[in-house]
C-alpha cells in the first residue's frame, strides 16, 4: 500500500497543495491532474523520495519511505522528466546500463524483445540522439517491461506518443494493475484504465 499523509508543497511564494492525503492498495491507480505548474511533478517527486516532504509523510507498506530507503527504491519504477537517457548510447545500451545501475542483470535478447514491443525493432543500436521524441519516450517506457516493480510512478507517460504507442502503454498499466501492482501517473490526456482508478487535482 502507498500512503500520502498530509503532504504540503510550497514552491517559492506559492503553496501548490496543502494537506494532501490518499492511499492506494494493490491493483489501484491514481491519476494526478492539474494545470501546467500546478505541482504534479512536485507531488510525484515527493512520492518517490526525490523531494523531501516539508510536512507530512509518504508510507510504503506501512513504513515511512525515508526509513525504508533502498528497500523502497527496489519496489519502485519512476519514469520522470527528463527521460534520463544518454544521447551517445544506443537504446539497448541505455536500457542495459539502467538495469546495471539497479544491480539487475539482463540479456541483450531480453532488451531487444522489450524494444520490439515498444515498436523500436531495427533501431536497437542507433544512438539515442538520432531518435525522435516519441521514440525516446518509448525507450524509457520499455523499462516497464524489464524492471519488475510493485509501484510505477509515471510523469506524463503518454507525452509525444502516437495513438498506437499510447494504447501500448495503457495496456501495460492495465496489466500491471491486474497483477496487483500500484500506479501513480500524471497526464493531460483522458485516460481510461480497467483497474480501480482514483483521480486528484492539484493546484489551489
Ligand atoms: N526547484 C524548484 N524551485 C522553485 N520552484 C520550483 C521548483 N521546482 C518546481 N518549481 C515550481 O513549482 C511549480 C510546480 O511545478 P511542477 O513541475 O510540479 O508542475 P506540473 O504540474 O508538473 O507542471 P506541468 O504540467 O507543466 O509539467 C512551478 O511553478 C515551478 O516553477
Amino acid at each position: 500500500m502507498l500512503q500520502a499523509i498530509n503532504l504540503d508543497c510550497v514552491r517559492g511564494e506559492r503553496r501548490l497543495f496543502h494537506n494532501l492525503s490518499f492511499q492506494l492498495k494493490a491493483g489501484e491507480c491514481l491519476l494526478v491532474h492539474g494545470e501546467n505548474g500546478s505541482g504534479k511533478t512536485s507531488l510525484l517527486r515527493m512520492l518517490v523520495g526525490l523531494t523531501p516532504t516539508a510536512t507530512g509523510a509518504v508510507h510504503w507498506q506501512g513504513s515511512p519511505i525515508k526509513k525504508l530507503g533502498d528497500e523502497y527504491r527496489r519496489e519502485l519504477l519512476y519514469c520522470g522528466h527528463p527521460l534520463g537517457l544518454k544521447d551517445a548510447l544506443s537504446a539497448t545500451e541505455n536500457l542495459i546500463s539502467s538495469m546495471e545501475l539497479n544491480d539487475e542483470s539482463v540479456t541483450q535478447d531480453v532488451v531487444h524483445e522489450a524494444l520490439r514491443q515498444a515498436g523500436l525493432q531495427g533501431r536497437e543500436h542507433l544512438s539515442v540522439r538520432a531518435l525522435s521524441q516519441g521514440q525516446k519516450r518509448r525507450v524509457n517506457l520499455a523499462r516497464l517491461l524489464l524492471q519488475k516493480r510493485a509501484l510505477w510512478v509515471l510523469d506524463e507517460p503518454l507525452t509525444a506518443l502516437d495513438t498506437q504507442a499510447s494504447l501500448w502503454v495503457v495496456g501495460l498499466i492495465d496489466q500491471h494493475l491486474s497483477n496487483g501492482g500500484i500506479a501513480v501517473l500524471t497526464t493531460h490526456q483522458d485516460l481510461t484504465l480497467t483497474g480501480t482508478t482514483h483521480v486528484i487535482r492539484v493546484g489551489i
